[in-house]
């Protein structure tokens, strides 16, 4: 069987942030479907999946996107709050559509829908300040997805739900067609991906599926905090 095809190809990339250097000759095709990102934090996580976004650009290499991975991705942030551009939940789900050129009446007509079938039925006027943070988190993740983007970068987006609203988010996206890289510290979750990348100061220090990278990178923790007891 020949290599798969990479939807997202960093080449050679540097980037220093706050003058000092993260990525130096960084490359990495990646090209399976639900791809994880671990690693402690400052490892480098949010930085990467910024560099695919666009929303950053490195000093020097290229980040390609191809195949599945092109167009806009749709990015769900760690903190709602930092994503929510506008006070009601109509707006903020029908924005990607008119900004995708469709007129404001039917983009707001298709968001009461997509509400609809996501369970937040007449929603629309709803005013975002009073939502839970999962349901924050839920109305960021059908905005998302209203534009229906190829491929889905999520920042840690659990980190701040309880249990029924985690595991609720997680069985959406688990059904999604969309091509998913995740940074998240959830072991459960990033077990059933197809591919674990453990970064490390900007570096790549383990990488392959999940039950094998997931194992080290658990190993290196314990470690951690082993010697931390002992010392
Ligand atoms: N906007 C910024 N300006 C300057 N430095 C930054 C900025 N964002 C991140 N950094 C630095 O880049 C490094 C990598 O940060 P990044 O947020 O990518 O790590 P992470 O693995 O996502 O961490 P966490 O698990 O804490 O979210 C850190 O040293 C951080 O201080």
């Amino acid at each position: 069987m020949g290599k798969a095809v990479p939807y997202v190809e960093f080449d050679r990339v540097t980037l220093a942030r706050a003058g000092k250097p993260l990525f130096e000759g960084f490359s990495l095709g990646l090209s399976e479907a639900r791809v994880g990102l671990i690693g402690d934090n400052g490892s480098g996580k949010s930085t990467l999946l910024r560099l695919i976004a666009g929303l950053i650009l490195p000093d020097s290499g290229d980040v390609r996107l191809s195949g599945p991975g092109e167009g806009r991705p749709g990015f769900l942030f760690q903190n709602p709050d930092h994503q929510i551009l506008f006070p009601t939940v109509g707006e903020e789900v029908s924005f990607g559509l008119i900004e995708g050129g469709m007129d404001p009446k039917t983009a707001n007509a298709e968001a009461a829908k997509l509400l609809a079938a996501h369970g937040c039925a007449g929603w629309e006027k709803r005013a975002v300040h009073e939502l839970s943070e999962g349901q924050k988190q839920l109305v960021c993740l059908i905005a998302v997805l209203a534009p229906e983007p190829n491929l889905l970068l999520l920042d840690e987006p659990f980190a701040a739900l309880d249990l029924p609203t985690r595991y609720d988010i997680r069985e959406r996206l688990s059904q999604l067609k969309q091509n998913i890289i995740m940074a998240s510290h959830d072991i459960d979750l990033l077990s059933e991906f197809d591919r674990v990348i453990w970064l490390e100061q900007g570096r790549v220090r383990g990488d392959g599926p999940p039950k094998s990278v997931l194992a080290a990178y658990l190993a290196k923790a314990r470690a951690g905090t082993e010697k931390a007891r002992t010392a």
